[in-house]
């Protein structure tokens, strides 16, 4: 679906995992089936805030009107947008001016002279929110500003204790959490001497005020065609996981606008899509997990063991055709990313082909093994044991040791998704218990996916052995002979 040949740009919001990607494009795919899922919560159990005055100063200072469908309230997903009348899917729903979106040239000139050219956007965006809160009341964005998530309202892994994390040790986003803390945590040190430089507006930052304004950007500023911007108003949109709408920008007009994908009643929350995320990408970026998330994956990772006698030679072939590997852990692992399979027939991402070839290699017992699958990568496409091995008990053998590896995941996953329902069960911690049911949405999510390509690889492995008794059952004489 294309709204209209005018639209010159999809904006999505932004990545902080992603930041080095200029600009990100989803395209409006077909609808996915989870008709089962249905953020439209009732009427009745919204909480109204009064947020009134919001749309009335951001279309003052616009001097247009940015929306005549909307109105600002409060859910359980904090601030939100809801239909203020009749929405018929196709209309359009807000119209926000370039004018009033925040961007990091909205730096003060003096301020990002003394900023070197490797501090990425969403940390100069940071310094523009950090400037602008020490303003207060005196700041021309207060009203917005003020309107956004205070420290310790994120939920953000990054912002989780070390116990909390200890919940999610299972799952990549662990590794992932703590990358991403250095990450900003360098980002941190390169803008100090900024810091230093204008204690009128920064004398207050902290590395946990920098972190908490870094992540503000990052879960809720957009990739914009003209950069990374705050979009007030637009970023009231809450994220529903089948919503086709999203937020378009329209270079021309210099504006951002959305189109509403569906039908709202009166007083329905109205949703928009962030991207196709996985509940890991969710959490990291944006602090919210989804119950049942048709984009979960999980990372699978593989390794040649030390004990292995074809060790180095195995590490070897996989360097040379372009395995990655993970220097920092073990130059013999390798992560493979596992999503969802959809329908019955296989259809959509199980297995993927990397993690099959590496099994393959793994399973080879004989040095000439491993030259066979070189010469048959030279005399192919140059990628390594991307087809069935030609002698099916080695094929067998391959898909044995990645259902292995596999059940062995799941129940580590089964283990600590059980410990968590033990854990601080009467707790009257109420983070604690949000970010617990977090932490089980994501396990379960990761499990369904493992518990699915399981079934697919064990499927995949009994598939083959029937060939192998089809093919080696030879009639002679009128009686069946050979393997059985
Ligand atoms: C772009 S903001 C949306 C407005 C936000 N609710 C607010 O209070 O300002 C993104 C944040 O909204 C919340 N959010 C969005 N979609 C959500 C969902 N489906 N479930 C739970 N929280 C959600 C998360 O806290 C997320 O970081």
């Amino acid at each position: 679906m294309w709204f209209g040949s005018r639209i010159t740009d999809f904006v999505s919001l932004h990545r902080p995992s992603l930041l080095f990607s200029s600009s990100i494009r989803f395209k409006i795919k077909g609808k996915a089936s989870t008709s089962s899922l249905s953020f439209s919560k009732p009427k009745d159990s919204l909480l109204y805030e009064d947020c009134s005055e919001f749309l009335p100063w951001l279309q003052q200072k616009a001097g247009v009107e940015i929306s005549s469908f909307l109105s600002v309230g409060t859910s359980t997903y904090g601030r939100s947008l809801f239909a203020s009348r009749f929405i018929q899917a196709g209309d359009c729903i807000l119209k926000v001016p370039y004018s009033v979106q925040i961007a990091p040239d909205n730096i003060h000139p003096d301020i990002g002279f003394f900023l070197s050219d490797d501090v990425a956007n969403v940390a100069r965006l940071a310094l523009v929110v950090l400037a602008e809160q020490k303003m207060g009341q005196d700041s021309e964005w207060a009203h917005y500003i003020n309107s956004l998530p205070r420290i310790g309202e994120l939920h953000s892994t990054i912002f989780w204790s070390e116990d909390e994390l200890e919940m999610v040790r299972q799952s990549a986003i662990y590794q992932e959490t703590l990358a991403h803390k250095a990450f900003i945590e360098k980002e941190f040190f390169k803008v100090i001497p900024v810091l230093e430089q204008f204690p009128q507006k920064f004398e207050d930052t902290t590395l946990e005020s920098f972190m908490h304004a870094y992540a503000l950007v990052g879960s809720r500023a957009w990739g914009t065609s003209k950069g990374l911007s705050l979009i007030p108003f637009a970023d009231f949109l809450n994220h529903d996981g089948v919503s086709e709408t999203v937020l378009l920008s329209d270079e021309g007009k210099q504006i951002s606008e959305a189109i509403a994908d569906r039908d709202y009643d009166s007083g329905d929350q109205v949703f928009i899509s962030y991207g196709k995320f996985s509940n890991t990408t969710l959490l990291l970026d944006f602090g919210f997990t989804l119950p049942c998330n048709i984009h979960d994956q999980v990372e699978i990772w593989m390794c040649v063991p030390q004990h292995d006698p074809l060790h180095t030679m195995k590490v070897e072939l996989l360097h040379q055709h372009f395995m990655p590997t993970i220097k920092e852990f073990d130059s013999s692992q390798n992560s493979f990313i596992i999503r969802e399979v959809r329908s019955a027939r296989g259809k959509g991402r199980g297995i993927p082909q990397s993690l099959r070839a590496f099994a393959r290699v793994l399973s080879a017992t004989s040095l000439q093994e491993l030259k066979d699958l070189a010469t048959e990568a030279a005399q192919s496409d140059g990628r390594l044991a991307r087809c069935p091995l030609k002698d099916r008990n080695k094929e067998i053998e391959a898909h044995r040791l990645l259902l292995s590896e596999i059940t062995l995941m799941i129940q580590e996953y089964d283990t600590s998704i059980k410990s968590l329902e033990y854990m601080n069960s009467h707790t009257t911690n109420s983070r604690f218990a949000l970010r617990r049911q977090m932490a089980r949405d994501l396990l379960t999510g990761e499990l369904r996916v493992l518990v699915d390509t399981w079934i697919i690889t064990l499927l995949y492995k009994r598939f083959v052995g029937f060939y192998i008794k089809g093919k080696a059952r030879v009639k002679k004489n009128g009686r069946w002979e050979g393997q059985v």
